[in-house]
């Protein structure tokens, strides 16, 4: 398997080094050369398997023999072991033909477990096997950051560098980063919004001269092994729910486009997806443009969904990509002209072919608590402000009700209590054992500017265990 970069100038990679790799060196990010598609009769001889069992079987094609099949299936196995509910990511139904699949049962309570703690694994694995030492700097809204942190914090060969915007996390959020200490974690709270640190992110993969010749890496969705192992748990819910023979449609609370993009891909890998539903909260550029093929930028908004307050959305690159025919030299154009002039639209058959592709709905602070008061009041549930966010936008573009309909639980509600009590909800929310003492915890987070230079010299200082690079 080769990976190609959506600008076409980058040199295409196997997966090993697209793993260590962050945006193609053309500014691009990279994507399968070729996707594989499995057939119907495949999907459906997955049924009843164990999570990292199908995990093997989704992924191995990607993987393709860089990592031996025993090693990749010891590291999911161990993986999704750690999970704390026996099946990882659990349906939930909270009416009719309409699920929430859990998938905030990982050690940090977000989906973003799923991805990061794998490409924890994967990286010390690959690394310790080239005796390599690299530098991750990765930009959060909330909660990529925590995942990250605890997916690399036991890997001997990682410095990990996570910005996350200052005074715009949740408290839970925060303290997940910022109580885990090691000579190779820091957590730098940047003044500014989330634009501002994936921006610094990107970046710094331009010019790496400040890294002295060590290699930096991303954790964020544009490295591809985050998408792929998005891809995996859309499988999982259709088996569930009389896939492949049965169509299934999903509704994902969506900001920087990475989890909805692993849902197309797992459509055009041949699993029967009837809807795709792009949710997202006020900062809603996805929603403008699917509804209106406006892809410009606007001024972020703090929410009450802060993980999803993002307008710059990385790997809606990657679709555009496919919309244009997967013509580099087009994507290159598209994106100088968003960098310059802060948007644009599409031709009018491409953004004809996104409106078959995906639905979508910008849902206010105000609908997310009501829907969160709405679903309380009907099955007890708690959502998260995210997940309510979806199943708002399940409700109001479902195209049928005969279809199962499942909305991505994108976290647990215990890290927004905010949300929570202004939707009126009086159900106390208890934090898991192994983060019950989160409050007491100390603290450590370096406050810096919002100046790229700054960031850089304070990588450049604690990069290698703390001691300068
Ligand atoms: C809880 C939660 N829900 C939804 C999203 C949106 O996911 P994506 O950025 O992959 O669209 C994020 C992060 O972006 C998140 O942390
Ligand atoms: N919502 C994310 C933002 C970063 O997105 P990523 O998927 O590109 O890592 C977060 O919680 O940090």
């Amino acid at each position: 398997m080769r990976y190609i970069s959506t600008r076409g100038q980058a040199p295409a990679l196997n997966f090993e080094d697209v793993l260590l790799a962050g945006l193609a060196s053309d500014g691009g990010l990279y994507v399968p050369e070729n996707l594989p598609r499995f057939t119907q009769e495949e999907i459906a001889s997955w049924a009843g398997l164990p999570y990292h069992e199908l995990a093997f079987r989704v992924m191995r094609p990607f993987v393709d023999g860089s990592i031996a099949d025993a090693d990749f299936k010891k590291i999911l196995e161990e993986t999704y072991g750690e999970f704390a509910h026996a099946a990882v990511a659990p349906l939930r139904q909270l009416a009719g033909n309409e699920w929430v699949m859990e998938l905030f049962h990982g050690p940090t309570l977000a989906f973003k477990d799923f991805a990061l703690q794998l490409l924890g694994r994967l990286l010390d694995h690959v690394l310790a096997k080239r005796g390599e030492r690299v530098v991750i700097i990765g930009a959060t809204s909330g909660d990529t950051g925590s995942a990250a942190i605890e997916g690399c914090r036991r890997c001997d060969n990682v410095d990990i560098f996570i910005l996350h915007p200052h005074q715009r996390v949740s408290e839970v959020q925060r303290r997940q980063m910022t109580t885990i200490f090691g000579d190779n974690i820091h957590n730098i709270a940047i003044e500014g919004n989330f634009d501002d640190c994936q921006e610094m992110v990107k970046a710094s993969f331009a010019d790496q001269s400040f890294l002295k010749g060590t290699r930096l890496v991303a954790v964020n969705s544009i490295n591809w092994a985050r998408i792929m192992a998005q891809i995996v748990y859309y499988f999982h819910a259709a088996l569930q729910l009389g896939g492949p023979a049965r169509s299934v449609a999903f509704s994902v609370p969506t900001g920087n486009f990475g989890d909805i993009f692993a849902g197309y891909l797992a459509r055009n890998m041949g699993l029967p997806i009837s809807q795709l539903i792009v949710a997202t909260n006020r900062n809603d550029i996805l929603h403008r443009f699917m509804s209106g093929n406006q892809y410009v930028k606007d001024t972020l908004h703090p929410t009450l969904s802060p993980s999803m307050d993002i307008m710059v959305s990385s790997n809606f690159e990657r679709l555009l990509f496919d919309l244009h025919g997967r013509s580099g030299a087009a994507i290159a154009e598209l994106m100088e002209r968003f960098k310059q002039g802060g948007g644009f639209s599409v031709e009018q058959d491409r953004w004809t072919e996104a409106r078959k592709l995906f639905d979508s709905l910008a849902v206010t602070d105000e609908q997310t608590c009501q829907t969160i008061a709405e679903v309380f009041a009907t099955t007890g549930e708690v959502l998260d402000p995210h997940t309510a966010i979806g199943v708002k936008a399940a409700r109001e573009c479902r195209r049928s009700l005969d279809t199962p309909m499942v909305v991505l639980g994108t976290a647990h509600p215990v890290k927004f209590p905010e949300a929570v009590e202004k939707a009126g909800v009086g159900k106390a929310l208890e934090l898991p054992a192994h983060l019950s003492d989160l409050f007491s915890r100390d603290e450590r987070c370096t406050v810096l500017a919002n100046d790229l230079k700054a960031v850089q010299a304070f990588v450049a200082q604690h990069g290698n265990r703390g001691k300068p690079l």
